[in-house]
């Protein structure tokens, strides 16, 4: 290939890399590979600049506006940061800072690189007035509302110290705890993976509904300030009044006299920032005095005063012993490595994931492999590749198991899924633990005094099956029973034993969950995709399991955020027999088959046989008093924008989306005013 060709491919290869990666949260290859290849693109520019395209990813920041929101310009550009993996790039970039300035003293401010979104807010009157993306550098999306959903981000600033009009500029992220929980719930639900806490920042920041991105707990450190005229002399100083506002200021950033102490800030945090509770990907370098910063000035993409250095994922290279395959709720077998016991990061790491088969495959790995394994922004690491050299004749292909390993069902792959199911959902033993698991966690029928060990006992003893058995127990078939377990990783013996207080504790918690709202139920049963925010969105519709076993597909689709694919498995649910005993059972034992919501009080009449839907917010109603006129003067809430619409109530900051269904339909789009009108008529 010659140098053209070589540089037309980067381009096209890296501008689809970026799309994907700012546009669709997706990292087809990891950060590393994507920045060497940059920059051999960016080197071959330098040598052939005459082939160098317009559309070259290196003259541009790499993100771009979106559709589905109002695009903002930015007031002051957004750019990205020069980067390197290497401290001689460093040392270089310091002796540029030291000519730039003419030998003049500097100092630098050492800030932890946080891996999210990078996010522009702009106060006006000390009121949060827009948050925008970066975008292209030059405009990005408005999205205020779902930046609101910040909590740790003040609304308003209470100080006379700021200007009328000022910016921060900040990274929005994903705390890791927050990105586990939500993983175990789509696991628990069946829904996929998150693939990292930076892309699901990301997809987060860009949902259409702020109610979804309240759910998902973003937060956000902030880490720079800009306003016209300029109200502090150095980055140290408003990283402090920021932090006496009200912001979220990481402390971890620091003053530095010299490269040298960069350098050692660096080696110190390699490891130190895996206890941070988020995914950071290496340092940032600013210099503190901005009429320095200002001195040295801009390149067309980023600034000439700041550097990012970027940590190689932490990797290490063991054995792989074995693969254990797990069943989870869902039926769905993950595998997962077993290895040589091995340092990483700070932590002994025994385990990996894989995934699924088709990892796998793409790694290539097989049993008593060397492997590479890393630790990137999640916490479980992952194998990353197989050290070919070190294969001996030991190494065996894996081979991947055709039935399931706890009840030799045959296993099933579906349509378009990566993972292998095993099929026998009512007898295959860890499927019928999840459920359990899954029926008594607090957010469905909250029995957690009935810990796991406990339930496997149960489920040994045959004392229960199904989750409806859990009502029939009684204090003379609990008493004395007893087993003894041993942990698996550390070889500790665990008994558990029920005596009188135990067994009292787990019939007073089974009647009390009697009493949890149908919701709870709703969600315990463990409708596949049926989270429980989902189970409430059913709960509030349908008001009653009644009506919502007999609700069709059709109607299912008119319930706020159910789509095909809801709609699909609660049909399915609901049309098996032993399903449908199931819910029997556990009406007659006494759970809570209704809402037990009263019905509005009717107000009115001047909306009845008229259909609603709402977008954005509104200045005299919340979501729920919204709902509430609708249903109190007897109209009807519709779930989307379809045929039957009759109105589509256009608040502050409507979704796009919604808005241009309803042009393209000929919907009639009403104000707040015209409904407040249409109310009293
Ligand atoms: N894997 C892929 O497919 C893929 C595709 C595109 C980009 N990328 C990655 O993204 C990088 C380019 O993204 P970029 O232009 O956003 O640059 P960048 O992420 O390397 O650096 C700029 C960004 O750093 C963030 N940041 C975090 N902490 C900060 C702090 N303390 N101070 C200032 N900024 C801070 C800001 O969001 C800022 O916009 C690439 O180098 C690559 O690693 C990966
Ligand atoms: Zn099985």
């Amino acid at each position: 290939m010659n140098p053209q060709e070589r540089i037309a491919e980067l381009t096209d290869r890296l501008n689809y890399y970026n799309f994907q990666y700012y546009q669709n949260s997706i990292s087809e290859v990891d950060d590393f590979t994507f920045d060497k290849l940059l920059e051999e693109l960016s080197a071959l520019e330098k040598q052939y600049p005459e082939f160098s395209r317009p559309d070259s990813p290196t003259h541009r920041v790499g993100g771009t506006v979106s559709k589905e929101f109002a695009t903002v310009y930015h007031r002051f550009p957004m750019l990205s940061l020069g980067n390197t993996y290497s401290e001689t790039d460093l040392t270089e970039f310091d002796v540029r800072v030291h000519k730039g300035l003419n030998g003049a003293d500097y100092e630098y401010i050492c800030e932890l690189k946080f891996d999210g979104v990078a996010l522009s807010l702009a106060y006006e009157n000390g009121i949060l007035a827009r948050g925008v993306t970066r975008g292209d550098g030059t405009r990005g999306d408005d999205i205020t509302a779902n930046v609101r959903t910040i909590r740790t981000l003040p609304l308003k600033v209470n100080s006379t110290a700021v200007p009328p009009l000022f910016e921060v500029r900040g990274e929005g992220f994903l705390p890791l705890a927050e990105f586990e929980r939500i993983n175990r719930e789509r696991e628990d639900i069946g829904e996929p993976l998150l693939a990292n806490p930076r892309n699901a920042a990301s997809g987060t920041f860009k949902q259409q509904d702020s109610g979804a991105v309240a759910r998902r707990r973003l937060n956000c450190y902030v880490y720079s300030f800009l306003s016209e005229p300029e109200i502090f002399q150095t980055h140290e100083e408003s990283l402090i009044a920021m932090k006496d506002w009200g912001f979220n200021v990481s402390q971890t950033w620091r003053k530095c006299g010299s490269i040298q102490e960069v350098m050692a800030f660096i080696d110190e945090w390699e490891t130190r920032r895996f206890e941070l509770p988020l995914a950071t990907d290496g340092i940032v370098i600013k210099i503190n005095r901005y009429d320095q910063q200002r001195e040295l000035g801009f390149t067309a993409k980023s600034p000439r005063w700041a550097i990012a250095f970027k940590y190689k994922a932490l990797a290490a290279s063991t054995v792989l012993n074995s693969v254990s395959y797990q069943v989870g709720r869902t039926g769905a077998v993950t595998p997962v490595a077993n290895l040589k016991p091995v340092l990483l990061a700070g932590t002994v790491v025994r385990r990996a994931s894989l995934h699924n088969s088709n990892e796998i495959e793409r790694l290539g790995v097989r049993l008593n492999d060397t492997v590479f394994v890393e630790k990137g922004g999640e916490i479980i690491p992952k194998i990353t590749g197989v050290d070919l050299s070190k294969r001996t004749e030991a190494s065996v292909p894996i081979v991947y198991p055709t039935e399931c390993p706890a009840c030799q069902t045959p296993l099933i792959r579906k349509e378009g899924e990566a993972h292998f199911y095993c099929p026998n959902e009512k007898g295959c033993p860890p499927q019928l633990q999840a459920r359990f698991e899954h029926f008594i966690q607090r957010r469905a029928m909250n029995i957690e005094s009935l810990g796991e060990g406990k339930i496997e006992m149960l489920i040994d003893r045959g004392l229960v099956r199904s989750p409806a058995d859990l009502y029939e127990l009684t204090f003379e078939k609990l008493l004395g029973l007893e087993k003894t377990f041993t942990e698996a990783e550390t070889g500790k013996i665990r008994v558990v034993s029920l005596r009188e207080k135990s067994v009292e504790n787990i019939l007073s918690a089974l009647e009390r969950s009697k009493a949890q709202p149908f919701a709870n139920v709703l969600f315990a049963i463990g409708i596949r995709y049926v989270g429980n925010t989902t189970a409430e969105k059913l709960a509030d519709y349908f008001g009653s399991i009644d009506a919502l076993r007999t609700a069709s597909h059709e109607a299912l689709l008119g319930v706020p955020e159910v789509g095909d694919r809801i709609a699909q498995s609660v049909v399915a649910w609901f049309a098996d027999v032993d399903n449908q005993a199931f819910v029997e059972r556990l009406r007659l034992a006494g759970l809570q088959m209704e809402t037990d919501r009263v019905a509005v009080e009717r107000k009115g009449e001047s909306l009845v046989g008229k259909t609603f839907l709402y977008t954005g917010t509104f200045a005299n109603f919340s979501r729920e008093e919204l709902e509430n006129e609708i249903e109190a003067h007897g109209g009807r809430l519709l779930g989307g924008v379809s045929k039957k619409l009759n109105y589509l109530i256009v608040g502050e900051n409507p979704g796009p989306s919604k808005v241009e269904k309803a042009t393209k339909m000929g919907v009639t789009m009403i104000g707040e005013d015209e409904f407040m009108a249409m109310l009293s008529s």
